[in-house]
């Protein structure tokens, strides 16, 4: 028995770990939020583990949530620096890596102000709405010829199209090797983002990651990337490019750092930072949350049947769904929100870090700790979700319940000064915002133009929903 005051000092229960490992011999590295989830049943809402010499803190309540990203956010703000992650934002020159500090402020203001002001988003529709319409003749010519269709890579494929235009003003064909080169660094950076580094829970031992060959890989990856970046930024520098390329968001940085208007003096290396974070933050997510609306819709059909009867009769012979008709559209809403309760793109958030001492439930958290929000389990919760296994869009459609980051027990964005940057729109519906814009128009398209099946002989039992690693859950 530990009475409430009588825990002070006490970190959170856990798993008994081993000396110097830790928990890292059960640790599950490829589904973490799943493990998280196990964890939480048997040890609570709010448990610890360790992995290494890493002090974990695990929060599985909306509750919790609330008092992590909201009432006490000040002192959970900051991120662990991990090896992989570090290396590929520059050392933390970037915003979802970088410890919350002065540095981090003034870049995120310059993000939201400059970069994903509401006029700036609203003039990447145009270019969504295109490259939708590619995706879907592309899917219309496949259909004729009975193709199957891989709708993952095509996903995958045209939201790294889509960003790749609103960053840097060029279309890249399909086939061209740019194109593959720039999809086969995004798979790289999702992989080293969570690569298991030596460094990063056993320092003293950093010298095994040299022994295993990881930190030459890592920096092999690196260096890719800033050839990448290097050959944009002499394109854009080019008083000849295209008209194409003019305001996008490369250009808007290269500008930035000319004027020096901004307390940050910024560097190449700042903007090729802030790159990856858009690389990174706006390719794969919302086309893991397209899959994964795709595979719920496939497995179940009154659903599908009752989502695609609403866009059409909303639709009519218009021939394609527009990002404001998705606005009188109630129930392909709930569909998305049911998409992100049940299928979070980023399940366990971006890590945080404590910054001070703190008292979780009566429980000392000591500054330094890694914090994981586990969204995936609050969203699963069953003292707050009724069936919460079932794709049930209907839950949503008398609920007020949304996910800007106000409502604890629905984070696919996270909530508070660390949450998705998308959420600076609180103001504006966030259909306007580009993650949920270009998710909205995929999903609601796809749906419009085809009657989806499975593939000859396969049943919905054989989906194969195991999770790959990376920050993002394919
Ligand atoms: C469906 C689309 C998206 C989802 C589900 C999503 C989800 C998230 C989540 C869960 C976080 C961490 C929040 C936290 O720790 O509380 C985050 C942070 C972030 N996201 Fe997004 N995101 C999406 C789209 C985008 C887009 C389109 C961009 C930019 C182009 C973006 C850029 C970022 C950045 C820079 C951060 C770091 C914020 C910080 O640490 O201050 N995201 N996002």
């Amino acid at each position: 028995f530990l009475a409430k005051k009588g825990r002070k000092n006490v970190m959170p229960p856990g798993p008994l770990g081993l000396p110097f490992i830790g928990n890292l011999h059960q640790y599950d590295g490829i589904t973490p939020h799943i493990y998280f989830s196990k964890l939480s049943k048997k040890y609570g809402k709010i448990l610890s583990l360790k992995l290494g010499s890493s002090p974990i803190v695990v929060i599985s309540s909306a509750k919790l949530a609330k008092e992590v990203l909201k009432i006490q956010d000040l002192t959970f703000c900051s991120r662990p620096s991990f090896l992989g992650q570090q290396k590929l934002s520059y050392n933390g020159l970037d915003i979802g890596f970088a410890p919350y500090n002065d540095y981090w402020r003034e870049m995120r203001k310059i993000c939201v102000v400059h970069l994903f002001s509401l006029k700036k988003v609203q003039s990447f529709s145009p270019i969504c709405e295109d490259e939708v319409s590619r995706m879907i003749m592309k899917i219309s010519q496949q259909a004729a010829t009975s193709q199957i269709i891989n709708l993952s890579n095509l996903v995958i494929s045209l939201t790294s199209t889509i960003i790749c235009r609103v960053a840097f003003g060029i279309r890249y064909d399909e086939e061209a090797h740019a194109k593959r080169r720039f999809d086969e660094l995004l798979a790289v950076a999702q992989e080293m983002m969570t690569w298991f580094f030596f460094t990063d829970y056993f320092p003293m031992f950093g010298w095994l990651d040299k022994l295993f060959g990881n930190i030459s890989r890592l920096e092999k990856d690196c260096k890719d990337f800033d050839e990448f970046y290097e050959e944009l930024i002499d394109q854009h520098l080019n008083p000849n490019k295209p008209k194409s390329m003019e305001g996008v968001i490369i250009d808007l940085l290269l500008q930035l750092k000319k004027e020096k208007s901004n307390p940050i003096d910024l560097t190449v290396d700042n903007i090729k930072a802030i790159l990856m974070d858009i690389f990174v933050g706006g390719t794969d997510t919302s086309a893991a949350a397209v899959v994964w609306a795709m595979s719920a819709l496939i497995k179940n059909p009154k659903v599908m049947k009752k989502v695609q009867e609403e866009i059409r009769k909303s639709i009519g012979t218009k021939g394609f769904v527009n990002e404001d008709d998705v606005q009188n559209m109630p129930y392909f809403k709930a569909v998305i929100k049911e998409t992100f309760r049940l299928y979070p793109p980023a399940p366990l958030l971006i890590p945080r870090e404590t910054m001070k001492k703190s008292t979780l439930e009566g429980y000392e958290i000591q500054p330094g700790t890694i914090i994981h929000v586990n969204s995936w389990a609050i969203a699963r919760d069953p003292e707050i979700w009724e069936n919460p296994e079932e794709f049930i869009p209907e839950r949503f459609l008398n609920s007020d319940i949304d996910f800007k980051g106000q409502d604890f027990e629905l984070l696919p964005f996270g909530a508070g000064r660390r949450g998705c940057p998308d959420l600076s729109f609180e103001f504006v519906s966030t259909s306007i915002a580009l993650g949920v814009a270009t998710m909205d128009l995929m999903l609601s398209n796809l749906l419009y133009a085809f009657d989806w099946e499975l593939p000859c002989g396969m049943k919905k039992e054989d989906i194969d929903t195991d999770v790959m690693p990376g920050i993002t859950m394919h």
